[in-house]
C-alpha cells in the first residue's frame, strides 16, 4: 500500500542524478554533459549525435540543398550543409543538465538578424511575465491575476494568505489521497473495503491535463484505476458507468469544474448520481468536488454532504490547472509522486525566468512559433511524442494553446484573428497515417518532436535482431522522420527528455505553459481569458430553450381535441421563430430520433411535408 510519502515525497528521480545547479545552462560554452554519461555513452555520446547528423546529410537530395523555391524570401536558405547544421545544433541546444531535458531548435530556420530584431519584443515579455508572477492584473478582461506559477513555488505568492493557501490544499491533497489510498477512508458499501476506482468528470481544462498525467505516468497497477467522463455524450457516460459495473460501490467519484456551472460536468454529475440511485448506493459518501468556493458546485457538494471539496482559485485558469487538486488530487490517487510533478515543474519555471533569450528554453520555443508561423499562425503545430505514455500531450497542448493563443482582438483592441493551430498522435505510428502528406504535401505546419531516450526500464530490453532493439526502431523512426522532413524544408523542434517520469512531465507542462504565455506577449494577446467560447455555449443553451417552446407548442397543439398535427411552418409560427424553422426541425428530427413522445408524420427527407404532434398531453406546466 503506498504511503503519504510514498504519493507525495519529493526525493528526486532515481534516473536524473543530480549534477550542477539548474541555472547553468551554457551549451556552447560546455560540453554536452548527458545524466548517466556511462550508461548511456553509446546512444548519447557525441560521436552518436554526429552520426545522426551525417544521416541527414545522406538525405537530402543535392537540389535542395542549393534552392529552396517554394519557400517564402524570408524563409529561403535552410541550412543543408552537415558540419553547418552540426555548428547550428551545438550553438543553440538547450540543456537542463537537472531535468535531463534537451530542447533542438537547430531544424527552425531562423537568423541572428531575426533573433536581434526579436530582441526587444522578447525583453517586453519577460517583463510581463515578471509582473504576472508578481501579481499583475495579468488577465485585465477578467481583471484577474494569473497564478498557476506559484502553485509549485508557494513561496513566490504576492501574498501569505495565497501562499497559505497553496500549501494548505496541496497537504489537504495528500492526506486525503493517502488515507483513500491506505483504506482509511473506505466506501460505505463495497465488499472490497476500499475505493478501487476514481471516475473524474470533468472538461476542457478540468479533464485534459488529468487525462495525459493519468496516461503518461499512472502505474500499470495503480492503488486507484482512473476513467473519465468529459462530454455530455450520454453513450459515453453509460459506456464508463456500464465498464466500471459492480466496482460503482467503491468508485470515487470526483467532479471538476472550476466555475462550478458548466452544463457538460453538470450533466456528467446527474447521470452518475442516477446511476448510484439505482444501484442504491448513496452517492455523497463516494463523492468530491474541486471547485471554487461558493459555485454551485462548491454549494450543492457542501449541502448534500460530499465526502470531501478542494478548492480551484480564482487565479488558476483551467488549462494551466494540472499542479492544482485538479490534477493533483487525481494523480495523487493513482499512486504518482505529485511532489516530483511539482518539482519539475519549479525547476522549468526557474530556468524559464532568464532573460537570455537562447538559454530560456520557453522563450526558445517561442522564438521558434514565432518565425516558423510569422507570427500570425501561419502554420501548424504538429506534436509528435514518441512515447505511446505521450500519446495525449498533444490533445492536452492543443486546449493550452489554442484556447490561450487563438484571439479576435489583441490587448490593445485590433482585430488580429491570432492562434497556433496543434494537432499529433504520436509518433511512429503516424507515420503511417498523415506523415506523408507532411513530408511531400501542403507546407502548412512546422513538426514538435517530443523525444524520450529510455525506451524501457533497465533491465528489460533486449535486441530483436543483432545488435538492435524494438526501441532503436522507434528511435530510427524519429530521427529518419526529422531528416526526411527537414530535407523537404520542413522545420521541427526537438524536444528530449530522459524517461517520462513525474518529474518530466511537470517539467513539460511547465514548459508549454510559459512558452505559450511568452508568444502571447510577442503578439500582443491576452492568453488568459477565451472570451470565443462564450458564443457557442450561448448559441447552444438558446437552442435548448427553443426546443422547450417547440414542446410547449406541440403539447397545447396535442391536448385539443381532436389532436392538431402541425407542420413546421405552423409550430415556427406559434413559437414566434420563423426564421428558425431549420433548427426546428433539426430539434425535431432529433426528439423523432430519441422515442420521445414525438409522433412526425411524413418523410424527413423532405421537411415540408412534415407534420408533427405529441403522443401524449402533458396536462401540467411541464414544458411551459
Ligand atoms: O472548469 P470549468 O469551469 O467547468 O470549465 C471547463 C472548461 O471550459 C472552458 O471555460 C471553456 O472551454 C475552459 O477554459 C475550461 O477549462
Amino acid at each position: 500500500m503506498a504511503s503519504i510519502s510514498g504519493l507525495c515525497s519529493s526525493s528526486s528521480n532515481k534516473f536524473i542524478p543530480k549534477t550542477t545547479p539548474a541555472s547553468s545552462f551554457s551549451p556552447r560554452k560546455e560540453s554536452i554533459a548527458f545524466p548517466n554519461r556511462s550508461k548511456f555513452v553509446d546512444r548519447c555520446s557525441d560521436r552518436a549525435l554526429a552520426l545522426s547528423v551525417q544521416s541527414v546529410a545522406r538525405d537530402i537530395p543535392a537540389s535542395l540543398s542549393k534552392t529552396n523555391d517554394a519557400l517564402p524570401k524570408e524563409k529561403k536558405g535552410l541550412e543543408k550543409d552537415g558540419r553547418a547544421l552540426w555548428g547550428r545544433y551545438v550553438d543553440w541546444l538547450y540543456q537542463h543538465k537537472e531535468l535531463g531535458l534537451y530542447l533542438d531548435v537547430s531544424r527552425i530556420g531562423f537568423t541572428d538578424e531575426f533573433v536581434e530584431e526579436m530582441e526587444l519584443k522578447f525583453q517586453a515579455a519577460f517583463r510581463a511575465m515578471e509582473g504576472l508572477e508578481k501579481g499583475a492584473i495579468a488577465n485585465p478582461d477578467e481583471g484577474r491575476m494569473v497564478g498557476h506559477y506559484w502553485l509549485r513555488s508557494p513561496k513566490l505568492a504576492p501574498k501569505s494568505f495565497l501562499r497559505l493557501q497553496i500549501e494548505n490544499t496541496l497537504e489537504a491533497i495528500c492526506k486525503f489521497a493517502d488515507d483513500v489510498v491506505s483504506g482509511k477512508i473506505k466506501p460505505p458499501s463495497s465488499p472490497e473495503g476500499r475505493f478501487t476506482h476514481v471516475l473524474s468528470v470533468g472538461i476542457g481544462g478540468s479533464a485534459l491535463g488529468p487525462q495525459f498525467v493519468a496516461e503518461a505516468l499512472a502505474p500499470d497497477n495503480p492503488p486507484l484505476k482512473i476513467r473519465f467522463i468529459d462530454n455530455t455524450d450520454p453513450a459515453g457516460i453509460d459506456h464508463q458507468i456500464a465498464q466500471l459495473g459492480p466496482e460503482l460501490a467503491s468508485t470515487l467519484v470526483i467532479v471538476i469544474s472550476k466555475s462550478g456551472g458548466t452544463p457538460e460536468t453538470r450533466n456528467g454529475l446527474l447521470e452518475v448520481q442516477k446511476a448510484f440511485r439505482e444501484a442504491g448506493l448513496e452517492f455523497a459518501k463516494q463523492g468530491v468536488a474541486i471547485t471554487q468556493e461558493n459555485s454551485l458546485l462548491d454549494n450543492t457538494a457542501r449541502i448534500e454532504g460530499w465526502l470531501a471539496r478542494f478548492p480551484m482559485f480564482d487565479w488558476v485558469g483551467g488549462r494551466t490547472s494540472e499542479m492544482s487538486a485538479v490534477g493533483l488530487l487525481p494523480a495523487a490517487l493513482q499512486g504518482i509522486d505529485i511532489k516530483e510533478m511539482l518539482a519539475g515543474a519549479a525547476l522549468m519555471d526557474e530556468a524559464n525566468r532568464t532573460t537570455v533569450v537562447r538559454n530560456n528554453p520557453a522563450a526558445l520555443l517561442a522564438l521558434c512559433w514565432y518565425w516558423a508561423s510569422d507570427g500570425v499562425g501561419s502554420k501548424d503545430m504538429v506534436v509528435l511524442p514518441y512515447k505511446d505514455s505521450l500519446l495525449l500531450f498533444s490533445r492536452y497542448l492543443q486546449q493550452l494553446v489554442m484556447e490561450s493563443l487563438g484571439k479576435e482582438f489583441d490587448l490593445d483592441g485590433n482585430r488580429v484573428n491570432q492562434g497556433l493551430t496543434v494537432y499529433g498522435n504520436k509518433g511512429s505510428t503516424d507515420q503511417h497515417a498523415y506523415i506523408q502528406q507532411l513530408r511531400e504535401g501542403v507546407h502548412n505546419f512546422f513538426v514538435t518532436f517530443i523525444e524520450v531516450l529510455r525506451d524501457r526500464p533497465p533491465g528489460h530490453d533486449w535486441e530483436l535482431e543483432p545488435g538492435v532493439t524494438c526501441g532503436d526502431y522507434l528511435f530510427g523512426m524519429l530521427q529518419g522522420t526529422r531528416s526526411a522532413l527537414y530535407a523537404n524544408n520542413r522545420e521541427s523542434i526537438t524536444v528530449t527528455v530522459q524517461e517520462v517520469t513525474p518529474r518530466s512531465v511537470g517539467a513539460l507542462v511547465a514548459l508549454y505553459e510559459r512558452a505559450v504565455g511568452i508568444y502571447a506577449s510577442l503578439v500582443n494577446i491576452n492568453a488568459y481569458h477565451q472570451p470565443g467560447v462564450e458564443a457557442g455555449k450561448k448559441a447552444a443553451g438558446e437552442v435548448l430553450a427553443l426546443q422547450k417552446r417547440v414542446l410547449a407548442v406541440l403539447n397545447e397543439a396535442s391536448c385539443k381535441e381532436p389532436v392538431e398535427p402541425l407542420t413546421l411552418d405552423e409550430v415556427a409560427e406559434r413559437c414566434h421563430a420563423p426564421e428558425n424553422i431549420e433548427m426546428i426541425y433539426k430539434i425535431i428530427a432529433h426528439m423523432a430520433a430519441n422515442d420521445r413522445a414525438l409522433i412526425a408524420e411524413g418523410s424527413c427527407g423532405s421537411p415540408r411535408s412534415i407534420k408533427v404532434f405529441l403522443g401524449e398531453c402533458i396536462v401540467d406546466d411541464l414544458y411551459a
